[in-house]
């Protein structure tokens, strides 16, 4: 047991090393003492009983006070969390507002007005030039980026490849990935980060391309690529933050149209070959469907380039689902009680005979961990839209250009919506599985909702199921795991694991990996 304190952050915080079941001390996010550290069962409003005294896993320090624009741009360009510059007030309002250098940021966390943005009034708003400037070299001109009626045709093609049925085609590549993975892993010390984001890309690329192995290195390229691009290219500039246009200071962008080309070599390669190669008889993966896919004259419904861009998006999306894997391995890592009982209903249900949607039911408490992941880590922290006329929005009148965010980061850790928001409950999900709730939004709002949200949560589940039937997990690492902002929310820290064997005692020791984490992601 691991239980080391005043640890430097990165953020400027100080906080504990948590691994098996380590419980909360010290003050909480927003400076009041701590209550007692072990707590009695309760019941919340929506009467669950919600378990003792929860793991609260550490987040930047909160200010209390907005910090002045100057600041946040500081912190913003010296790459510093962005959750660290939401003060208090953005966790107590129903409306938040904040200027940088004379322009209004409105954050929704009135679901009436997050219904207004979203869904009644979203032909109304636009994605931002600078989220189009970011995304546009991994994801094309995919759904992703897509705007009004290109966007409603997209999506149209589109939905059919993401049935329950077409879903349920591609659990069995995820259950082969999550099998690769906890056969390349075996136990000791291990960054598993690192071993999740290749299991994450492999399962994509299964499920994606059917393709089994990485004989000629395609998705190791395309890993070291997508990260290259997290790290570097895909990072906000200042000139980002000045361009009104997607194509303003395009001099300035010379690595990402480097990256975007290197990028759409692989796939444009990917689709191809299948071309070369058709599948025979039905498809076998949503390649397949997308090469499928008919418009109303029965003609194809997309070009290769066309379906290079989806797959992209796909792709890119794809990545999200990466730090579902991890964050979800970590908060069990850090709840044996609730690991064991997850474990437990993984080795009645084996993974190899999950092979529907309607299968992974069988694990309601796995379902729960993630639920609770996804609350405390939404991969996509903000959602960002631009007003393209004057409207009100819960009461605030806003102009056109006016940037208007949706922070399911906020959201899920309002202190009006959520009894201990911060803290890592699961059973506050009894009974609410399929209707978590209008203040639950990992996979956004409205017309615009994630459309791979039951691939990736299956994919997540199917990963970290086989990775649990396997081994029992824990955080080895005395730096506490704070979340960060990468497009996406990830760990600022790659922390060690140990892995051991279930017919092994806990912790026992053989080896570790050679190679060791790199530094912060
Ligand atoms: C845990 C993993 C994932 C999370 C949390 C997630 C979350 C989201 C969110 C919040 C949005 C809405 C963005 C907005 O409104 O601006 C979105 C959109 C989208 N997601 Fe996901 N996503 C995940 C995985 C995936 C996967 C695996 C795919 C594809 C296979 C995917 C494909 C898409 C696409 C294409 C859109 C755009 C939809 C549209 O604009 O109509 N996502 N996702």
């Amino acid at each position: 047991m691991i239980a080391t304190t005043g640890w430097p952050l990165a953020d400027g915080a100080r906080s504990r090393g948590l691994a098996w079941g380590a419980r909360r001390s010290g003050p909480d996010r927003f400076g009041a003492e701590p209550p007692a550290l072990v707590r009695p069962a309760r019941t919340l409003d929506h009467g669950v009983t919600c378990m003792d005294s929860p793991f609260i896993p550490p987040v930047p320090p909160t200010p209390d006070q907005p910090l002045s624009p100057m600041r946040r741009l500081g912190m913003l360009l010296r790459r510093r969390s962005i959750m660290a510059t939401f003060p208090r007030a953005a966790y107590e309002d129903l409306i938040y507002q904040r200027r940088q250098f004379g322009w209004l940021t409105v954050f929704v966390n009135d679901p009436a007005a997050v219904h207004h943005v979203f869904v009644t009034n979203a032909a109304n708003y636009e994605r931002p030039v600078l989220a189009r400037r970011l995304l546009r070299p991994l994801s094309g001109d995919g759904l992703l980026l897509a705007e009004d009626t290109d966007w409603r045709n997209q999506r149209r093609i589109l939905a059919p490849a993401f049935t329950p049925e077409n879903v349920s085609l591609t659990l069995p590549h995820f259950a082969a990935a999550g099998e690769a993975l906890a056969n390349d892993l075996g136990a000791g010390r291990v960054n598993l980060l690192a071993r999740i984001r290749d299991a994450a890309l492999d399962a994509a690329c299964r499920a994606l391309f059917s393709l089994p192995s990485d004989t000629d290195g395609t998705y190791r390229r395309m890993s070291a690529l997508v990260r290259e691009y997290f790290v570097h290219a895909g990072w906000i500039a200042l000139w980002d933050m000045l361009a009104r246009r997607e194509s303003d200071y395009v001099w300035l962008q010379k690595e990402r149209s480097d990256f975007k080309r290197r990028w759409f070599a692989e796939i444009d390669g990917i689709v191809a070959d299948r071309r070369r190669q058709p599948s025979v008889g039905g498809a076998r993966d949503l390649l397949d469907l997308l090469m499928q896919a008919r418009a109303a004259d029965g003609t194809p419904a997309l070009s290769d380039k066309e379906i290079s861009d989806q797959v992209a998006t796909m792709m890119a999306a794809g990545f999200e689902t990466t730090h579902a894997m991890f964050w979800t391995a970590y908060l069990l890592a850090c709840d044996k009680a609730v690991q064991d009982e997850v474990r437990a209903e993984v080795l009645a249900a084996p993974p190899a005979q999950v092979r529907t949607l309607a299968r992974l039911r069988a694990w309601p408490a796995l379902r729960r961990v993630l639920m609770e992941a996804l609350r405390l880590y939404p991969p996509f922290p903000v959602t960002a839209r631009v007003a393209r006329q004057d409207d009100v929005v819960g009461g605030v009148r806003i102009k056109a250009g006016t940037l208007v965010m949706l922070s399911p980061w906020i959201i899920h850790r309002h202190h009006r919506f959520w009894d201990q928001p911060d803290a890592f409950i699961p059973s506050r999900w009894i009974g609410r599985e399929d209707r978590p709730g209008e203040h639950y939004i990992p996979f956004g709002v409205g017309p615009r909702v994630c459309i791979g949200a039951a691939f990736a949560t299956s994919q997540v589940m199917l990963v970290v199921a086989t990775l649990l039937a396997r081994y029992r997990v824990e955080l080895d690492d005395p730096r506490p795991v704070l979340p960060t902002l990468r497009n996406a929310t990830v760990p600022a820290i790659e922390p060690w694991f140990r892995l051991s064997l279930l017919d092994e005692a806990p912790g026992e020791d053989r080896g570790s990996t050679a190679i060791p984490p790199a530094k912060a992601a």
